[in-house]
């Protein structure tokens, strides 16, 4: 098959959703197959990055799709090929001619022999594609192509948001930037957008968003940092925070390091940035570089406090926890199909962990910002409410006039929530 047509990107995809079908993480997967295949050019990565992360999106519609038209199993390379050639259909029905040849190509290249079985189902599905649609309307995990514990949840919590969340989250996630203000203003920085023919919102946080996402090096200023890629619903962690000068500030879980290096461009403040895994360390540092910025930055468990803390009290410490991350998900569809109900309860107690541990590193007087990319209760509200229940010396602070802010993933931002916490002085 050549590297350019849509029958090599189909099986590419396709091996990519059979791995994190088998429990492999999206992003891993694909960062793998690049490094085998550094001669691919743009257009084959974007392609087969599109089928994946698109395919992964509507898993819950594809696989209602072939639990219907699949009278016995087939292998699980062609079952995901099948994913992949139903995602496009759907979304491109205009080519489904082109959709169909091609899926049987990759079939033909992958088992000869089920060739005609792909094309089979294929034609299956659109010859009775008005029947089917009207059967998926009634099947939960296929209409709203969320799970459905995970849709159960989101119902019980936001009554009247739960469909417009899910809707968001299947959208493609928005390119949220942040403008570097030690390297000039945001409307400044708005202009030259303009100029480069870069559509975009600026939102209440000074966030903006493009229109449409485009690769970092079409950023004006981007490699010079003037701009980081962010999404917007994070940037409000630095505002958040109430920082000044010379504050002592402790960002706890940090890597890749968005939420210091906005911290540092908001205040001249005296930063620590922990994070546990060495790798992703490396990237905070990497971060600063670009963006001419300069905290300390160590590789270092925060529940450990005898292995990093000095004694001196934090004025304020941002704990942007490791989570479900089902606020993100739209950015790694992977998580929808992997994650289990019951993985939500030991993140909950992970969380209770860190947070236990960083309180008395808080000075008296001072704040703890709790961020998840969550919309679970138990990792958001119920967590909140049990750390205060353990730790009477802990006051809940308005954020913006509200006991917290959880926003649901959103045309203009993901999903996160955050909670404010004072320490009696
Ligand atoms: C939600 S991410 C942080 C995102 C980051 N604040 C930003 O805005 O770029 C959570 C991070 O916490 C790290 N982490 C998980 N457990 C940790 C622990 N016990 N101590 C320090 N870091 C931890 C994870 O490796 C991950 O990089």
């Amino acid at each position: 098959m050549p590297a350019d047509s849509l029958a090599f990107s189909f099986s590419c995809a396709a091996a990519l959703v059979e791995s994190v079908l088998a429990g492999a993480n999206l992003t891993d997967a694909f960062e793998g197959m690049l490094a085998q295949h550094p001669d691919w050019p743009d257009g084959t990565r974007g392609a087969v990055r599109d089928l994946a992360w698109g395919t992964l999106r509507d898993y819950g519609r594809g696989d209602a799709v072939l639990r219907r038209l699949l009278h016995k199993p087939l292998p699980e390379s062609i079952h995901a090929l099948l994913l992949v050639a139903l995602h496009r259909l759907e979304s491109r029905p205009e080519q489904a001619h082109t959709v169909v040849n091609q899926a049987v190509e990759a079939a033909a290249a992958l088992m000869p022999p089920l060739k005609g079985v792909v094309n089979g189902v294929l034609r299956n599905r659109q010859r009775n594609a008005a029947e089917l649609d009207a059967e998926l309307v009634a099947d939960q995990a296929a209409y709203y192509r969320h799970p459905s514990w995970w849709i159960e949840r989101l119902r019980a919590s936001f009554p009247d948001d739960w469909e417009a969340a899910l809707a968001a989250g299947n959208e493609r996630p928005p390119m949220g930037l942040r403008v570097n203000r030690l390297r000039g203003s945001v409307d400044a920085y708005a202009s030259e957008l303009e100029t480069a023919g870069l559509g975009h919102r600026r939102l209440a946080n000074d966030a903006l968003v493009l229109e449409r996402p485009v690769a970092v090096a079409a950023l004006p200023g981007f490699a010079a940092g003037r701009v980081s890629v962010q999404d917007a619903g994070a940037q409000w962690a630095a505002r958040w925070l109430d920082l000044a000068a010379g504050q002592r500030v402790l960002d706890a879980c940090a890597a890749p390091g968005g939420k210091s290096a906005h911290i540092l461009e908001t205040a001249p403040v005296e930063l620590l940035s922990l994070e546990l895994d060495p790798v992703r360390t490396r990237r905070i540092a990497d971060n600063f570089a670009r963006l001419g910025l300069a905290g300390e930055v160590r590789t270092a468990d925060c529940r450990e406090r005898a292995k990093w803390w000095d004694g001196r009290p934090f004025d304020r410490i941002l704990a942007d926890v490791p989570c479900s991350a089902s606020g993100v998900a739209r950015r790694h569809p992977d998580i929808k199909w992997l994650r289990r109900a019951d993985d939500i309860a030991r993140f909950a107690a992970q969380q209770a962990e860190i947070l236990d541990a960083l309180w008395p590193t808080l000075a008296p007087g001072g704040s703890l910002l709790y961020v998840t990319c969550s919309v679970f209760d138990e990792e958001n509200a119920r967590q909140i409410e049990r750390f205060c229940a353990r730790h009477a010396d802990a006051l809940r602070v308005d954020i913006d006039g509200r006991p917290a802010r959880q926003l649901l993933p959103h045309a203009d931002h993901d999903g996160f929530y955050y909670a404010l916490l004072a320490k009696r002085a």
